[in-house]
């Protein structure tokens, strides 16, 4: 059973277009859960250009799914977690300055920082992911550093799937399978939108959660988000 959670990032960017409160973040996120999604992503950067870190202490009380929170464990982002304390957290070594998060860990040369910080969440009872590409050298990394689970960076994957190339899932699933075979649980993201969504969940072995964002609120522009998620849905059923 793959889990569909939905990132309401560009919900707040919407709502920060204009200053305001419209959208409404928190009034999205209950009803993304009302319409089956089952849970809320959101990934707060630090010049707080879609998701405001106080987004993030409205949204907890009435996130009764999952609660899954991204980003670059500066300090700031370590000490709202903490405080926060969603079911998740996932962790992505994304630049100030990136448009949007663009690589995943190398988890050899950062093995020791990502141990500490891992630790410090699971001592808080928050389990960890770590945003990763698909590279067998980095899931073999991935392990040692504690981490519940990994994100596979799927960015790639979506672009090449798009102009017909379906080989690219390939490195995919072998990653897929390496980390099954260490006890890794497999998250995946990015791009992912209800054209690939489905071949993608087929060709991976245990994918326990995707989080989609960017593709799922611009297909709701066309066919409403209540459809939208039931669609997600249907998609991801074994
Ligand atoms: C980790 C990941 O792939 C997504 O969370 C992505 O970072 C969305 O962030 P933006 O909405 O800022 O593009
Ligand atoms: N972790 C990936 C995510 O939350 C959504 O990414 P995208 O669908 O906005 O590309």
């Amino acid at each position: 059973m793959t889990k569909l959670s939905v990132n309401i990032n560009k919900i707040a960017t919407l709502r920060n277009s204009r200053g305001g409160d419209v959208p409404n973040v928190v009034q999205v996120a209950k009803d993304v859960q009302r319409f089956g999604g089952e849970g809320i992503t959101v990934h707060p950067r630090p010049d707080e250009r879609h998701i405001r870190y106080q987004d993030v202490f409205d949204l907890r009380p009435i996130v009764y799914t999952e609660f899954n929170i991204e980003g670059n464990p500066i300090k700031q982002f370590v000490d709202l977690v903490l405080r926060a304390k969603p079911e998740q957290v996932t962790l992505v070594p994304d630049a100030e300055d990136a448009i949007t998060s663009n690589a995943g860990w190398d988890t050899i040369k950062h093995r020791d920082f990502l141990q500490e910080i891992i630790a410090e969440f699971k001592n808080n009872s928050i389990r960890t992911s770590i945003f990763v590409d698909p590279d067998p050298k980095m899931i073999e990394g991935a392990v040692k550093t504690g981490t519940d689970r990994i994100e596979l960076y799927t960015e790639e994957f979506a672009t090449q799937y798009a102009k017909g190339n379906k080989a690219a899932v390939e490195p995919y699933t072998r990653c897929a399978e390496i980390a099954g075979e260490l006890g890794l649980g497999i998250n995946a993201g990015h791009d992912l939108s209800l054209q690939n969504i489905r071949f993608f969940k087929e060709n991976i072995p245990g994918l326990l959660e995707v989080s989609i964002g960017h593709a799922l609120i611009a297909e709701s522009i066309y066919m409403g988000l209540e459809n939208v998620i039931g669609q997600y849905l249907k998609l991801l059923k074994d």
